[in-house]
């Protein structure tokens, strides 16, 4: 047979890109790289060193919308750090309508599917998606024998979020006999879970609980009950249980009809963290929290007509700054004693940020916001910093007044924005759903566009006059008022409130109104933790009379 010869372009020298020129430099561009044989074994040796790569197998359907199915379990390990391969088990044709056809795999392929991954590549964790029929979860078992991984993951996909058909009742009892025993998770949402113990019906969070405990009769070693189809819910809520406890996981529920491929997703995060290592909750709360984040960034995208868009698994691509929630939910109730800290104040009297805040902790402050208007970056930085460790260690929210960067970098728990800072929504845009957002308000108007924005809090003041900030009206009570009426969000009140007033502001009763924040009466002050623990006990008197 003759040969066949390379075209020239091939044979000639090459020539590497400007990019590679840089990173490994010709002898001609940097006499310090020999071309000697004594340099190469070194650079091979390198080449050669294994690193290790968290492995995930998903065992699922393809959907052609690539929402759901083997594309989103690979798009959220990838997200996520961790390598996919994928076993196909049937084909769907799909799209934001619901699902027009299914093609199932044959069991035999299915089957060589499985060797030549099992066989050849280090699996840490198989998560399965759609089993289209009972011999398939058999041919899986029987793998999952054979090729034995660290952990599996079984999502019990059955009907899709658009209410079709994914697996058939004839295969309810294999999954129960056979899979289940085997599994590290199973995560049904509220039909399957249903469907599995015989068409339960489950309309509450302690029927899900129930679900959740005759689900873990069947074998596996813990269950996730998922509630995001839980109709009238205004949080999003699944219930976790190991056998032992009960965990409720809540989540905000986004507004958005992105919602299709959100069970694969959630699964396959769990396997995930699971193949880098982590422990089987924390696996859960991670992949929960990465699902509303991306239903968060992917809210409003639109792709297709139909009632069920996909989500964009790898939103964090598009927004670099944006960190994952510190996993702190915003509790109004820690507004109660809100300390505002002020680096003129805390100059005057020689004490640090850090020390100013840990003072106000130790008297019983609930949440602490740094407001250090005359802190260079810097310093400011290494500051918050410091703090946020310091909070973190006493369960304490930390903002920062309105520098969203200076937040960002030292991942604190939220940002406060007055009217003339960044508006909150563009706040949230950068801050993402897990993090605290305040706005100051004076009026209802204000008080509205902060909700509508995605805040979580107003403070609402001047209520009495101050000379902590330069030409702040005073609203006086009735100010306060009007406000805390018309606010859909809780309110902090703020301006002027010390140990002698403090009381009269919480025995006005008002609704929203769930504490104050101070700042010249705490660090204004030579002993931050004494004035911080009297204030706290006027405010206890005054909530216990109102
Ligand atoms: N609108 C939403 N906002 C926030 N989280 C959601 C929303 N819808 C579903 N989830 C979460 O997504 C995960 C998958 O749940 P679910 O949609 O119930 O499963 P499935 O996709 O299998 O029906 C759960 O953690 C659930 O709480
Ligand atoms: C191929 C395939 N696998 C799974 C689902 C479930 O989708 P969801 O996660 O939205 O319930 C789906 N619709 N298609
Ligand atoms: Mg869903």
């Amino acid at each position: 047979m003759a040969s066949v010869q390379p075209p020239p372009a091939l044979l000639a020298p090459h020539r590497p890109s400007t990019a590679a020129a840089l990173r490994f430099p010709s002898p001609t561009v940097s006499p310090r790289v020999s071309p000697s044989p004594a340099a190469r074994p070194r650079r091979l040796a390198v080449a050669a060193r294994a690193m290790p790569w968290p492995h995930v197998l998903t065992v699922a359907g393809s959907d052609s919308g690539a929402g759901a199915g083997i594309q989103a379990d690979i798009k959220a390990c990838a997200a996520l750090g961790a390598y996919c391969s994928s076993v196909i088990t049937a084909v769907t044709a799909q799209n934001t309508v619901g699902v027009q056809g299914v093609h199932a795999v044959p069991e035999e392929f299915v089957g060589e599917q499985l060797r030549s991954v099992l066989s050849d590549m280090s699996v840490d964790v198989v998560k399965t998606g759609m089993l289209p029929s009972a011999g398939i979860v058999k041919v899986l078992c029987e793998s999952l024998r054979k090729f034995p991984v660290k952990a599996l993951v079984v999502d019990p996909v059955m009907v899709s979020t658009s209410g079709d058909t994914l697996s058939g009742p004839s295969t309810l009892t294999t999954y129960r006999d056979e899979l289940f025993p085997m599994a590290d998770i199973v995560t049904p949402n509220i039909k399957e879970a249903s469907k599995l113990l015989g068409d339960v019906s489950l309309l509450t969070i302690s029927d899900m609980r129930s679900a959740a405990e005759s689900i873990y009769k069947l074998g596996p070693k813990n269950v996730l009950v998922k509630g995001g189809d839980m109709p009238d819910s205004t949080d999003a809520i699944d219930v976790f249980f190991d056998g032992k406890e009960f965990i409720e996981l809540r989540g905000l529920r986004i507004k958005t009809r992105n919602t299709h491929g959100t069970g694969c997703t959630l699964a396959s995060c769990i396997a995930a963290e699971l193949a880098k290592g982590a422990t089987m909750l924390r696996a859960v709360e991670a992949a929960k929290k990465f699902v509303e984040s991306a239903l968060y960034h992917s809210k409003d995208l639109v792709i297709g007509n139909g009632p069920q868009g996909p989500f964009d698994h790898l939103f964090s691509l598009k927004s670099p700054l944006y960190k994952m929630g510190s996993l702190h939910k915003f509790n109004p109730d820690d507004l109660f004693l809100y300390a505002v800290t002020d680096s003129g104040m805390n100059k005057k009297w020689g004490r640090s940020i850090e020390d100013a805040v840990k003072a106000a902790i130790e008297g019983g402050a609930t949440i602490v916001q740094l407001r250090e208007k005359d802190t260079e970056t810097r310093e400011f930085l290494e500051a918050a910093k410091a703090c946020v460790e310091i909070c973190r260690s006493s369960g304490v929210p930390l903002l920062i007044n309105d520098r969203v960067d200076v937040a960002l970098a030292s991942n604190a728990d939220g940002v406060h924005v007055g009217q003339s800072d960044m508006p909150a929504w563009e706040v949230r845009e950068l801050l993402g759903p897990g993090k605290i957002i305040g706005v100051s308000c004076k009026t209802p108007a204000q008080a509205e566009q902060a909700w509508k924005d995605g805040a979580d809090y107003i403070g609402c003041g001047g209520v009495f006059p101050t000379t902590t900030k330069a030409n702040n009206p005073t609203l006086g009570f009735e100010g306060l008022r009007t406000v805390c009426l018309a606010s859909k969000l809780p309110v902090v009140a703020i301006g002027g409130i010390n140990a002698g007033n403090a009381g009269s502001v919480m025995e006005l009763g008002l609704p929203n109104l769930k504490g104050v924040a101070v700042v010249s009466a705490l660090f204004n002050q030579e002993c931050v933790a004494t004035e911080t623990r009297s204030l706290r006990s006027i405010l206890m008197n005054a909530c216990c009379r109102s």
